[in-house]
């Protein structure tokens, strides 16, 4: 390539480490970019793991100092995939130290860290990202495409469902995930936060919201070695300090409302991350586990023939799959990582606002947080915007 390099560091090589690994491989040869991705250093606490993940992976360089990658010279994009707990100081210190900043989800856990996270990337002049990987699916953007302009008329209602099931049997031992100083909270914070972000990309602002939460497995056998959402027991046992599923009721700024549920106990249930919206003039439902497609119900239709029809997001002309395989060839997890990491690196190369950003990540967990006031106050709590 002939572009400039931009050179990415990458801290967390697990689950989320392979992802974003994957979509910086990737995306210089599937997008026309301005800068080219250089793979230059990947970072965790195990050194002798994250140098064999770098070896496979192709990272340049590794390390077990992730203050020390986050000031090298030669590192222009600081790309976080840690638990949320260690966000907010990776994210600042990047920032401090002039990177560009792609964290993952949740932001961080408060409204208050938020804000000061957000302070740093404003005050440093980066760009920043959220990785809200699903509004970067191809028909996910369809969806935003055809509601902004009017296929389904006004909205009026949108329901979200995050459902997963591998934490359902009670012998499936504990992990970062299950421990609330790691990961703030549990199915709440880890899906909830990405049928936040759908609502808030697809419908607008939530400005009220009421809920409750719930932990129906309260002690789970002590960690062992554990990978990804995989995991072997160790000795004993350890309090489950994080809730199982979260359920509330939102009410939008633009007058529309919403139901959201979220919970890694449903047996059957392995991505079902799903939206319904209805609008005065149709509807539009969308399932994870069915990614490509876009289900439409539109009034405009002779009353003959109403009903859902099916739109694969496949074709050169819909969001970013004309940059992919021929049409109709279906796309996969991992093609919205890429879609971020072009989003970012264009945003970078044109100098041009990054999209979802630090203020989407903290208005997600300002929503977050209202749910835990109302729960709370057993009452509807007032959703906090952020500048
Ligand atoms: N957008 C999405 O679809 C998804 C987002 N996520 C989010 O990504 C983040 C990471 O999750 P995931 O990849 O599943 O987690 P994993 O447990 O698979 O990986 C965590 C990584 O972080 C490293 N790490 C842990 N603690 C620290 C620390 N204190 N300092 C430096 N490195 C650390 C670990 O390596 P080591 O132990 O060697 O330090 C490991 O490489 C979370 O915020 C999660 O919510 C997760 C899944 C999907
Ligand atoms: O998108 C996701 C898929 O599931 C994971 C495990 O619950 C989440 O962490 C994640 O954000």
């Amino acid at each position: 390539m002939s572009q400039k390099p931009l050179n990415v560091a990458l801290i967390g090589y697990k689950f989320m480490g392979k992802a974003h690994s994957q979509a910086w491989r990737t995306v210089g040869r599937f997008f026309d970019l301005d800068l080219d991705p250089v793979m230059k250093v990947v970072c965790g606490r195990d050194a002798k793991a994250v140098a064999e993940f770098a070896d496979r992976w192709g990272w340049e360089d590794s390390s077990a100092d992730w203050e020390e990658v986050v000031k090298r010279d030669d590192v222009d994009v600081v790309d976080i995939s840690t638990p949320g707990s260690t966000h907010a100081e990776i994210s600042i210190a990047a920032a401090q130290a002039g990177k560009h900043v792609f964290c993952e989800k949740p932001l961080t856990f408060t409204v208050a860290e938020g804000k000061k996270m957000l302070a740093a990337v404003r005050e440093a002049g980066v760009k920043h990202m959220v990785n809200f990987n699903y509004r970067l699916c191809p028909a996910v953007s369809l969806a935003k495409q055809m509601i902004d302009s009017g296929s389904i008329g006004e909205v009026r209602h949108i329901r979200c469902t995050y459902l997963q099931d591998w934490l359902v049997d009670p012998e499936f031992p504990m992990n970062w995930r299950l421990r609330q100083e790691a990961a703030g909270s549990g199915a709440h914070g880890d899906l909830g936060a990405h049928s936040i972000d759908l609502a808030r990309f697809l419908v607008g602002e939530i400005g009220e919201v009421v809920g409750t939460k719930k932990t129906f497995i309260k002690e789970r056998p002590a960690e062992g070695t554990s990978s990804g959402l995989t995991a072997q027991a160790g000795e004993g046992t350890e309090k489950v300090t994080v809730d199982d599923a979260s359920l509330f009721l939102a009410k939008f700024t633009n007058g529309a409302l919403g139901s959201f549920e979220a919970t890694r106990l449903a047996p059957g249930r392995k991505n079902f991350n799903r939206f319904e919206i209805n609008g005065s003039a149709g509807s539009l439902v969308w399932c994870f586990e069915e990614l490509n497609c876009l289900d439409f119900y539109s009034t405009a239709d002779p009353s003959t023939q109403q009903g859902f029809r099916r739109i694969i997001a496949t074709e050169g002309d819909h969001p970013y799959a004309g940059n992919w395989w021929p049409p109709g060839h279906m796309l996969g997890y991992d093609h919205g990582f890429t879609h971020a990491a072009y989003n970012l690196t264009q945003s970078i190369a044109k100098d041009k606002p990054c999209v979802p950003d630090f203020r989407d990540g903290a208005q997600c967990v300002a929503v977050l947080e209202a749910v835990d006031a109302s729960i709370e106050s057993s009452s509807w709590a007032k959703v906090e915007m952020i500048d």
